[in-house]
């Protein structure tokens, strides 16, 4: 990929010299020095903790620097808060969007650009400058509708629209696909070349090696706090680039031995669910996992496999109204109410899609989110007490094998990045040797040296005769991981295939609802469709 054609201006649009930035014993960013030139896609990378939020915050004026001096146009610059990264042009889209949800789209675009060029502008002139600006980007949205009813791709058309309409000239861009379905992420890197080409800077952060070499001109690496190197991305390949952020050789494939089932686990027959508000999310599932074997559900986000894993995992929506029948090892389970616990102690562990709002209490510690639905295991009782030192002991052990990092019982859960609160839930669930694993999302924002060992455990435990429901919206982890593979298409399973049978193409058709002999247009549409539904 060549770079764009603003490339060869000799003032890079930023520099970063000798940033550095300590969180009390931790040393996020060590004098880090970076160059991006202007109109190029610039893309970091690095394991979980290397420091990539904490640079792109400073950059954004969230966090101060220690020490270290920010460039922008070649001009020294002082970044004392958001409100001065947007003067200076610098735009951000963040990895969970900061979007208010019963606003219209209209009104967070305009929302806090009071104080910046547009400030005299009339709704009406606000309307018609956002609507020339999705027009010109591709990137349409009805700017009537609260952010809440839009699918979580709309939702960062939104972000991006908000960035471009401050005249952002400098973009970041944090994990921006794990949210999206393929056809959007492709989407995404069509507008993303668009601006680039046109002379904007674009910085890409992210976990998808696949991602850096279809589309950044240049790639810089960070481990444990430093910035290892940088180069250009015609010049690598991804097993180097592995090499480089993990500091050893990475396996990009899963390595596993055909699954030998043995006796059904789960069980589920006819199972419907109608929400709150009286639509229909479940229609009549039916679905068995044996032991031994990896199921995964494949589909795009929204047509059901949240409320199908909440519901095993003994937590439904309030109000949702469920029938059909469920059985664990041939026990019926009750579809009543809500108990995650009990579902625990019956032997199903769940590593929730959103980690943050239902796998960890995001103000409690490390160690307290490790024994999190199953503090009251005989083995954490002294007597009638919580025995909080053999909790923490096993949360130890934990953290050690797991490799989180920092190895810090006693930091809180929202202060671990995003891939290492995800090493604290899967440790917890997957220790506890679980009959049925369910598992959302397993590897959702996580770097690749903790995807190959999140797999692996995944592997192991089926291994040891357990079954696993997978759901991700990640085609490639459900082509690698899973025995078989179920389609999940507006509430109901769309069909299974083997994995060494199934194309992408083929489970793209069943994805979007067309049995894949169906007509190819009719699938486009229906893709489309699901990706302007929740
Ligand atoms: N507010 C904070 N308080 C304490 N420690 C923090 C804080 N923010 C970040 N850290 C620590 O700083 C280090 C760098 O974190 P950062 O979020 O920048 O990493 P990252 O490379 O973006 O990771 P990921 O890929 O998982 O998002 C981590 O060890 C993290 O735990």
């Amino acid at each position: 990929m060549t770079a764009g054609p603003g490339a060869e201006n000799a003032t890079p649009a930023i520099e970063l010299r000798g940033i550095s930035k300590a969180f009390g014993p931790v040393q996020a960013n060590k004098g880090i020095n970076l160059s991006v030139p202007r109109g190029t896609i610039h893309g970091i990378i690095g394991e979980n903790g290397a420091g990539k939020s904490t640079l792109m915050s400073i950059l954004y004026g969230f966090y101060r620097p220690d020490s270290g001096e920010i460039l922008i146009g070649g001009k020294p610059i002082a970044i004392t808060d958001s409100q001065t990264a947007i003067r200076a042009g610098i735009g951000m889209v963040f990895q969970h969007f900061k979007l208010v949800q019963n606003f219209t789209v209209l009104e967070n675009i305009i929302l806090g650009a009071e104080e910046g060029p547009m400030l005299k502008t009339s709704l009406g002139r606000a309307r018609a400058e956002l609507k020339r600006l999705a027009d010109e980007y591709e990137l349409q949205v009805d700017p009537d509708a609260p952010i809440e009813e839009l699918s979580v791709g709309h939702q960062q058309r939104v972000e991006i629209l908000k960035a471009l309409y401050r005249r952002a000239d400098i973009l970041i861009l944090d994990e921006p696909t794990g949210v999206l379905t393929p056809a959007e992420a492709d989407h995404l890197f069509r507008i993303l070349r668009g601006l680039r080409d046109e002379g904007k800077t674009i910085i890409l952060i992210t976990h998808k090696l696949r991602e850096i070499m279809e589309i950044t001109d240049n790639v810089s690496v960070m481990r444990r706090g430093e910035m290892v190197t940088s180069v250009k991305t015609a010049e690598t390949n991804p097993a180097q680039l592995a090499e480089l952020m993990v500091g050893r050789k990475v396996l990009l494939r899963v390595d596993k031995a055909p699954a030998q089932p043995g006796a059904p686990v789960l069980e589920v027959r006819g199972l419907r669910m109608v929400d709150a508000d009286g639509v229909e999310r479940l229609r009549g599932i039916d679905l068995d996992i044996r032991a031994g074997e990896i199921v995964g559900i494949a589909g795009v986000a929204g047509n059901g496999q949240t409320q199908l894993l909440e519901i095993l995992g003994g937590f439904p929506e309030a109000g949702a109204k469920l029938s059909g029948e469920v059985r664990l090892k041939g026990e019926v389970l009750a579809l009543k109410g809500s108990d995650a616990r009990a579902r625990r102690r019956a032997g199903i562990g769940h590593v929730p899609e959103d980690r943050q709002v239902e796998g960890l209490i995001m103000d409690f510690t490390a160690w307290e989110n490790a024994a999190f639905g199953y503090h009251d295991a005989p083995e954490f009782q002294n007597g009638p007490l919580m025995d909080n030192a053999a909790i923490r002991a096993d949360a130890v052990g934990k953290i050690e094998r797991f490799d989180v990092r920092p190895p810090n019982p006693d930091l809180a859960a929202k202060n671990f990045s995003g891939g290492n609160q995800q090493k604290i839930v899967v440790a917890r669930e997957v220790e506890r040797n679980p009959d049925l694993l369910l598992i959302g999302q397993p590897t959702r924002g996580v770097d690749i040296g903790a995807i190959e060992f999140i797999h692996k455990r995944i592997v192991e435990l089926r291994d040891a005769g357990r079954a696993v429901l997978l759901v991700s919206v990640e085609l490639d982890e459900i082509m690698a991981l899973s025995d078989r593979i179920a389609v999940m298409f507006d509430g109901r399973i769309m069909g299974e295939r083997l994995p060494d049978q199934a194309t992408a193409t083929d489970l793209g058709c069943l994805m979007a609802g067309v049995e894949p002999d169906g007509d190819a247009a009719a699938a486009m549409q229906a893709h489309d469709r699901t990706g302007a539904a929740r």
